[in-house]
């Protein structure tokens, strides 16, 4: 179990990145759902010891993971949001070399491991081409491999399936669920698909707070019922926003569909919704936004 406490971080130029995060994460996957510039990366970062927060504590089972960060390190596998790699190396003579980076410097070892992992992520058949001329999601999933090495017991994948088509998207999510079958997995995505195709828990973050965690069919659950959508003219979107709490709104057919949050029909012409977690996503970074405009 990964406890992470009133984590706080401010940058240099002001920007309060992360405002007090509690978190309970245990093993196995956990999507962390967020907007752009919510504070999943600051978060992933500094769980991965690559940088201070100002106050706040990280356990994962009772060891202080920011007391000791090359312990921390070992017991971590990272895939970071950009990840480069040498485009004319192969992908097996990179991933060598990152074994020995994490210590592996035994060679029949070495060369077990590799051999191990490129298999697990599928890419034992193409070890031999370069990097360069990997698809996306090939990449990822090489990225998957270096993470693994050194048998994590927490791994943090930010942003992982952005850019990749549907087949490599599931083939790669397909990959991180066997991974988290064994070790805390932490999936940060502003893909809400993401998180409910694979995430038996989750959080929601805006703004740098934690807005929402639990597992998601709880949360969906708690929208039973409120949710009610209906087909406009775009034209009359701003009468509906000033009078009604709009989850999402969707173009379909040159007309715009809207979901709306009540506790009864709003109006006549709109009909219920079984609600999903796209619904919760928006219900609370619209709560949040509002809350903060009061
Ligand atoms: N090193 C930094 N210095 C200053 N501000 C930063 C730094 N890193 C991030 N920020 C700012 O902190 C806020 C949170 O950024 P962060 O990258 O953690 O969000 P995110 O949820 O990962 O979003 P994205 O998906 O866009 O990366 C943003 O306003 C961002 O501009």
């Amino acid at each position: 179990m990964l406890t992470i406490r009133h984590l706080s971080k401010t940058y240099a130029n002001g920007v309060h990145a992360l405002r007090g995060i509690d978190l309970d994460i245990p093993q196995g996957m956990f999507g962390l759902l967020g907007p752009n510039g919510a504070g999943k990366s600051s978060l992933m970062r500094t769980i991965a010891t690559l940088q201070d927060p100002d106050q706040g504590s990280i356990e994962l089972d009772g060891t202080d993971l920011l007391a000791d960060k090359p312990a921390t390190r070992r017991l971590l596998g990272y895939l970071p949001q950009e990840f480069g790699v040498y485009p004319k190396v192969s992908a097996e003579a990179m991933l060598e070399h990152f074994a020995v980076l994490k210590g592996v410097t035994a060679r029949g070892e070495r060369r077990e491991l590799t051999e191990a992992l490129l298999r697990q992520v599928n890419l034992w058949d193409v070890r031999k081409r370069k990097l360069g001329s990997f698809s996306g999601g090939m990449r990822q999933r090489f990225g998957i491999a270096q993470a693994l090495i050194g048998s994590p017991k927490l791994v943090i994948v930010d942003e992982p399936t952005a850019g990749l088509d549907p087949e490599e998207r599931n083939r790669f999510l397909n990959l991180l669920a066997e991974i988290g079958e064994k070790v805390v997995v932490i999936l940060s995505t502003h893909i809400v698909a993401d998180v409910t195709d694979l995430c038996p828990r989750m959080a929601i973050i805006g703004q740098g707070q934690v807005l929402l965690t639990g597992e998601p069919r709880e949360a969906i659950r708690s929208l039973d019922g409120r949710v009610w959508r209906r087909t406009i003219d775009k034209a009359e979107l701003d009468n509906y926003r000033a009078r009604m709490t709009i989850l999402s709104t969707r173009l379909a057919g040159g007309r715009t569909l809207l979901h709306v949050l009540a506790d009864a029909p709003p109006e006549p012409g709109f009909e219920p919704v079984v609600p999903d977690l796209e619904d919760v996503y928006f219900g609370r970074l619209r709560a949040q936004a509002t809350a903060r405009a009061a």
